[in-house]
């Protein structure tokens, strides 16, 4: 529950990240992250051994990439359930059944007889998708404040994953050795990490964390259209990315006349994109940054990247439009969409996660269906139509930002004030740097270290930028301390 402080911020009861101590909060967390490492891993596995597969179940190609579709049915027809069971379950049962429900399907897809057997597993695999979802995300809400930015690392070990599994599927062809190590390596990372999960305690459920609404906002309109809004948001912030990925390679060849390794080569720029953005996300919300403003900021900059795209044919600026997309809609945007809703929904957070992700799955669904049918009236059709999306997930941002309004937990302020405090450090350092030049100017020109005509100047300029009268003098105060000690510092160094 949110109470209002005498300073009239509304503080979290939220005990979380205080009752687990930091060291087993950490070996957990590096835990969830190696689940996901593999999860990166699973999310590409089939598509990357089609071939293989295809020859060891006499299929065509066409036939496993059927069987890769049952993936999303299993997320779809599992996050729901999942979700809700999830919030009375426990989370950890839920993880443990998505690392168990991986492992049938790394070791079961190596032992398949038919494709019948494989779909079925192919399912399973949606299903551990789920399930490792429903136990994460609302695990990390419920370690405590810095939930937001550990949730966007997720997507960090995600793309590690799907970046290393390539190069391990590459090895393997190349030196002519048994596709099915890479499912083994896999199945034996999530053995390594049941066992070190297994002692692990898992933090309380569902204690409600500090509320992203003030008290006003609470039960009103605002908050019925925030949760439609982000409901909505799972559905476009993964479409955007199904999209892209989808049709940017054709795109580039067909319509920016690009050839076909600089046309491949705009997908890389998005991974870069969207593991520099990664980065840099999480950095931001670690250095207190608002999750609203960076997700209307991030949406911004994804329409930016696709209007460039759409209507300027010029390659080099078509590459930096590509690593604009990745670092703005592949770079843990949608996991900021689910940390807002957490915080909308504290008490149930697996049925939350489980809404998101579902919407996200039809998305992974339906764009594939309806690009496909408006390709028939060229490429161009195809990808113009995420500018519409891009639109879409903007304007459910905003309104995301209307109806939430600015954060007021007492965390998000002193946070606030934590980046201002360490850009303040950053400039005095920079300030005592420069009175170095000036103590070795007075040394040889020997002065004396006071000069009060100066430090009145300085003074008169502090009055003068002060943009609010009433702090005048508390800010000349701060100063005349900073030259007291700017004093000090010089004798000590003349000397
Ligand atoms: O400008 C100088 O002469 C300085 O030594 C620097 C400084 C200051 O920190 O701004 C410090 C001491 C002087 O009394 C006046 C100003």
């Amino acid at each position: 529950m949110d109470f209002k402080s005498p300073t009239g911020f509304f503080i979290s009861t939220n005990q979380g990240g205080i009752l687990m101590d930091t060291n087993m909060k950490k070996r957990l967390s590096l835990s969830l992250y190696l689940n996901y490492f593999v999860h990166g891993i699973g999310l590409i596995i089939l598509a990357q051994n089609m071939q293989t597969l295809g020859h060891l179940w006499q299929s065509p190609l066409a036939t496993v990439s059927y069987v890769i579709s049952g993936v999303g049915i299993g997320r779809l027809l599992a996050y729901l359930l999942l979700g809700s069971l999830a919030d009375r379950y426990g989370r950890k049962s839920f993880v443990f059944l998505g690392m168990g429900s991986y492992l049938l399907f790394f070791v079961g897809i190596l032992l398949a007889p038919n494709i019948q057997v494989a779909y079925l597993l192919a399912i399973l695999a949606g299903v551990a998708n789920s399930a490792l979802d429903s136990g994460t995300y609302p695990t990390f809400a419920e370690l405590g404040d810095r939930s937001s930015s550990a949730n966007v690392l997720l997507k960090a070990f995600i793309s590690l994953g799907e970046f290393v599994l390539p190069l391990c599927v590459a090895l393997l062809e190349n030196q002519n050795w048994w596709f099915g190590w890479s499912f083994i390596l896999a199945a034996l990372v999530l053995s390594f990490n049941f066992f070190l999960l297994l002692p692990l305690e898992f933090p309380p459920m569902n204690r409600p964390q500090k509320s992203v609404l003030s008290k006003k906002t609470a039960n009103s309109f605002r908050k019925k259209l925030a949760f439609v809004a982000l409901t909505l948001y799972g559905y476009t912030s993964m479409a955007l990315m199904i999209l892209y990925t989808q049709w940017i390679t054709l795109y580039a060849t067909q319509e920016l006349q690009m050839n076909n390794v600089a046309a491949h080569f705009l997908l890389s720029l998005y991974s870069i994109g969207s593991i520099t953005g990664v980065l840099l996300i999480f950095w931001l919300l670690r250095s207190g940054f608002s999750e609203l403003t960076l997700l209307l900021g991030l949406n911004c900059g994804s329409l930016v990247a696709l209007l460039l795209l759409c209507f300027i044919h010029v390659s080099w600026l078509a590459e930096i439009a590509s690593l604009l997309f990745g670092l703005t809609a592949a770079s843990g945007v949608m996991q900021i969409g689910l940390n807002i809703f957490l915080r909308l929904a504290p008490e149930r957070k697996g049925l939350t996660t489980g809404i998101f992700f579902t919407l996200g799955s039809l998305a992974s669904f339906s764009i594939p269906v309806i690009t496909g049918w408006l390709s028939q009236q060229g490429v161009a059709a195809a990808l113009e139509f995420n500018l519409i999306i891009s639109l879409c997930g903007l304007l459910l941002a905003l309104s995301i930002r209307l109806a939430l309004g600015k954060p007021h937990s007492l965390t998000t302020v002193r946070s606030k004030i934590s980046l201002l405090d360490r850009l303040i450090v950053r400039l005095l350092a920079q300030r005592f740097k420069a009175v170095d030049q000036v103590a070795a100017f007075k040394r040889t020109h020997e002065l004396p270290v006071l000069d009060s005509s100066r430090e009145n100047i300085v003074l008169e300029n502090i009055a003068r930028h002060c943009p609010d009268q009433q702090l005048e003098p508390y800010l000349q105060d701060i100063y005349s301390n900073i030259m007291a000690n700017s004093r000090k510092y010089q004798e000590k160094k003349i000397n």
